[in-house]
């Protein structure tokens, strides 16, 4: 890496232009940075305009986070190889679905010394019939290290300064010291740990268990309910770690990543929002996002099916029947009403199966 580092954001979404707000103004701030912060934006035009040329001239975000100024040295470029072929971090933070393509965009043209860090929540399905997390995606196909960063992280609360926590999942100390320095700030507080994995997993499977919350909401069964759906929830995201990642500590679980970012998923998300209209509406999931969620996107419906392809085909899904139950929710396979009885079904062996009885 050269002496000073330039950073490229790669995506500028309600998370990516919230994190364009922070790293830009750190990046501004420290030495060991350079102020130029190149912020890939995936070009649409708005009232006639290009979005990208909105951003350079009123730094806002005018559709993903409006309201908020960016810092003046965050420049919106349309090009994703123009934006990262000279950066040293490459920070990933688009919708899960679209990582595949823009990586396929980027291989050739980086720098091989470039470091990444994904902020992306979600999987991505495998050959052989597996899953494979977004980390996983973007090293295979750029060759280069990747951390992540998960955590109790509400972009708007974020972009309003609202004192919150996040975790860096980084195996290389060095490295961890580099990001938590581009990213840490007076009301944003980071912790770096070496348990990549299951930081990375606990950020994909709270997607699925905030969409039961809402269905729990749309059914307004109450904070009992609620607060059993995220029991059995993190239940199963421990469960689901120990048996696809083994080596991942309890003590993760407690960080930002895990326990933290459930909760506030769970009562202040997106996937929590549409799950709810979905069961008061009776409308799909795709016409709800696309009413209430203004071209954001959800991540909980899609990454329930990945999660459910790898279950099904190592016929595991009776193993997690949260996870399972909410994507046959989300399939119109079963009812909303149906994941009480499904719950009550299975809530005992499933203690008992985590316990190692
Ligand atoms: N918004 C939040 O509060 C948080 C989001 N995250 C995660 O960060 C990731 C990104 O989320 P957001 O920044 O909120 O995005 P978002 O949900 O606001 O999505 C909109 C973004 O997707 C882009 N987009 C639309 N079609 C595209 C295409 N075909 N190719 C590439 N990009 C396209 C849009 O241009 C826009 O930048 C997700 O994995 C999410 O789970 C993580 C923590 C908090
Ligand atoms: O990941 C998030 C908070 O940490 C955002 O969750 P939603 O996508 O459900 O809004």
């Amino acid at each position: 890496m050269s002496s000073k580092q330039k950073v490229c954001i790669l995506g500028s979404g309600n998370w990516g232009s919230s994190i364009a707000k922070i790293i830009g103004t750190n990046a501004a701030r420290l030495d060991s940075f350079d102020s130029c912060v190149k912020m890939w934006v995936y070009e649409e035009m708005i009232d006639g305009k290009k979005l990208t040329e909105i951003i350079n001239t009123t730094h806002e975000n005018v559709k993903y986070l409006p309201g908020k100024k960016l810092p003046e040295n965050v420049v919106a470029v349309p090009d994703a190889v123009e934006a990262a072929k000279d950066a040293d971090i490459l920070v990933f933070v688009v919708p899960h679905q679209f990582i595949p393509k823009l990586c396929a965009s980027l291989v050739g043209f980086i720098k091989p010394s470039a470091t990444a860090l994904s902020l992306i929540k979600g999987f991505d399905v495998a050959e052989g019939g597996g899953i494979a997390l977004i980390s996983q995606i973007i090293q295979k196909q750029l060759k280069i290290d990747v951390s992540v960063l998960m955590g109790a992280n509400l972009a708007n609360e974020i972009a309003d300064e609202k004192f919150s926590e996040t975790t860096i999942g980084c195996r290389d100390k060095k490295i961890g010291q580099i990001l938590k320095n581009v990213i840490q700030t007076d009301y944003f507080r980071v912790s770096v740990v070496d348990d990549v994995e299951a930081v990375e997993a606990c950020g994909a499977l709270k997607n699925i268990v905030a969409v039961g919350a809402g269905f729990v909401d749309g059914l307004k069964l109450g904070d009992n309910t609620k607060a059993a759906i995220i029991r059995i929830g993190l239940m199963e995201m421990i469960k689901f770690v120990e048996t696809f990642y083994s080596g991942a500590r309890l003590g993760t679980f407690l960080e930002s990543c895990g326990v933290a970012d459930l909760i506030t998923t769970c009562y202040g998300g997106r996937n929590r929002k549409v799950s709810e209209a979905y069961v008061t509406s009776g409308k799909s999931i795709e016409e709800l996002e696309k009413e209430l969620l203004n071209g954001q996107k959800l991540q909980g419906p899609i990454t329930a099916a990945e999660v459910n392809f790898m279950l099904k085909n190592k016929n595991m899904e009776n193993d997690f029947p949260l996870f399972t139950t909410i994507h046959k929710i989300c399939i119109g396979e079963l009812k909303p009403s149906d994941l009480i009885e499904q719950m009550k079904l299975n809530t005992n062996t499933k203690t008992e199966q985590v316990d190692g009885e």
